[in-house]
């Protein structure tokens, strides 16, 4: 049965679980007694199914159904998964929490987003909450902290929608990362304060250096590296004396006053003001998408847990013919024109050559064991136009598997069924250790004889060995 999540307070960040939860196939309820609030999150979850599903090389679960109520316990009734995401005073937290209790099932997880307060604090007033603090936007990051009673099971149910939930084991104010980012926040005041950095600089000097390490390697592993040959323990000797030294201002804050807030938010609209906040959502998340794609190749950081997260997906199902593709056009593979770029067509023709191998048993392991295939020849036929975030599908035909020959005609469409290119490729079957062409092991033969008997007596697929500049 559908799971259903509950999320109280659609702002910036319950917007955001709001589409996590209905993009992997939860039904979703929504409290907020903002009369914009359903106006703001549909235009949250727009921006949400722009970019992650570009995540996957699968797709994700129909999406479930999205519902706005007046009522807080109409709302958390069936309930799997209460989130509380009302603004961060603690009065109100324990109002809202209250209530929740009340009506949600006993069943039902409650996690709150809070930034900073201890499950202690939540808890305080009898609420069986835990905090479940995300991180923005919550349906492209991955990190979720988890602190307080039933962690372990909420982890779970996170895994499950993508996430990585990390749990904090012993509760502290503001949690691990927001100590973090707390640290580097008041350091930036103070230089924007003291006159000796804008918030235009500042950001330069995060986004042009040590930002770009930490997404994939974090602060302990790239100061490793940053210690050479002989490592951490260098590194800490090396830079160890520099905690005495003033180089920061630890602990102290600059005086929040009107002058400060006139001063960051005059720069910042200097700064970025000539785009909107949903141009800036647009511009933050194609940005993620194409950093979070690149980890995925290696597997670091948050591409790993998309890795992971992709394996349990259900592959896409057979029609007749294999369906060795299926996903969404980034943002990113669109060009000029506006449209996919052509180089993209022979990624996604690859991406589906690869799936077919591994329908064949020509994968990872085939390949470690020193078996592998080449392309040797690949057409390209653009017929229609594709563009970002289409659901792009790949049928793929195989028209010759005996010998050393795998010969693959593959179609792509787009969702409504409109055939955009087709790919037709030759590859040859080679021995990795003498980089010499040679005959598939016979389970390879064997599943390509059975697929080209499943496929016998089709009709030729209309393009089939065309080639640049033929007469018509
Ligand atoms: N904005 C951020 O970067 C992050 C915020 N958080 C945490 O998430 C929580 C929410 O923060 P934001 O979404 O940024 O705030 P926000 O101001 O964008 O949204 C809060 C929403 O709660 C609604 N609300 C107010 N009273 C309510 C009530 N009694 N019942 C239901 N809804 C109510 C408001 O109408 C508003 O839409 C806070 O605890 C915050 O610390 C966590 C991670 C990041
Ligand atoms: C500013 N903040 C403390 C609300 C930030 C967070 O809690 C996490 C984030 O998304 O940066």
């Amino acid at each position: 049965m559908t799971k259903k999540a509950a999320i109280i307070g659609g702002g910036v960040i319950g917007g955001g679980w709001a589409a996590r939860f209905l993009l992997n196939g939860w039904n979703v309820a929504i409290f907020d007694p903002d009369p914009e609030a359903e106006r703001k999150i549909n235009e949250v979850i727009s921006n949400a199914r722009r970019s992650l599903p570009s995540l996957y090389d699968r797709p994700l679960p129909a999406e479930g159904t999205l519902s706005f109520h007046r009522d807080l316990a109409e709302t958390v009734a069936d309930a799997d998964w209460v989130q509380e995401s009302v603004p961060e005073r603690l009065d109100l937290k324990h109002r809202v929490l209250a209530a929740i209790d009340a009506a949600a099932p006993a069943h039902a997880v409650i996690g709150s987003s809070t930034s900073g307060f201890k499950p202690s604090e939540l808890t305080a007033e009898g609420s069986r909450a835990l905090v479940a603090h995300p991180f923005n936007p919550v349906y492209l990051l991955p990190l979720v902290e988890l602190v307080g009673e039933g962690a372990d099971a909420a982890a779970e149910t996170l895994r499950g929608i993508g996430m990585y939930p990390l749990i904090v084991r012993k509760e502290i104010d503001a949690h691990i990362a927001d100590r973090l980012l707390e640290a580097v926040w008041r350091e930036s005041l103070w230089l924007v304060s003291d006159g000796i950095a804008t918030t235009e600089e500042i950001d330069q000097a995060i986004r042009m250096g040590f930002g770009l390490r930490w997404a994939q390697m974090g602060l302990f592993e790239t100061y490793r590296i940053a210690g050479g040959e002989a490592g951490m323990r260098h590194f800490m000797q090396q830079f160890g004396p520099a905690l005495a030294w003033p180089w920061t201002k630890l602990m102290d804050v600059p005086e929040f006053n009107e002058a400060l807030v006139d001063q960051i938010a005059g720069q910042s609209d200097a700064q970025s003001g000539h785009r909107t906040i949903r141009e800036l959502e647009r511009l933050r998340d194609d940005n993620l998408v194409g950093i979070i794609r690149a980890l995925k190749h290696s597997g670091s950081g948050a591409g790993g847990v998309v890795q992971a997260h992709e394996t349990a997906l259900p592959l896409p199902e057979t029609d007749g013919l294999p369906i060795t593709l299926d996903r969404q056009v980034p943002q990113g593979w669109a060009d000029y024109n506006g449209h996919m770029n052509e180089a993209r067509y022979l990624e996604a023709g690859a991406e589906a050559t690869d799936q077919f191998m591994r329908m064949i048993g020509a994968d990872a392991d085939y390949i470690a064991s020193g078996k592998s295939y080449f392309t040797a020849e690949s057409h390209v036929r653009y017929l229609a136009e594709a563009h970002a975030g289409d659901r792009l599908i790949c049928r793929t035909r195989l028209l010759d598997g005996a010998g050393k020959r795998m010969h693959l005609f593959h179609s792509l469409t787009t969702g409504d069924g409109t055939e955009v290119a087709t790919v037709e490729t030759i590859l040859l079957h080679v021995d990795l250790g003498t980089r010499k062409t040679c005959l598939a092991e016979p389970a390879v033969a064997e599943a390509l004889a059975r697929h080209a008997t499943a496929q016998a007596g089709l009709p030729q697929p209309e393009g089939v060995g065309r080639f640049v500049g033929q007469v018509r």
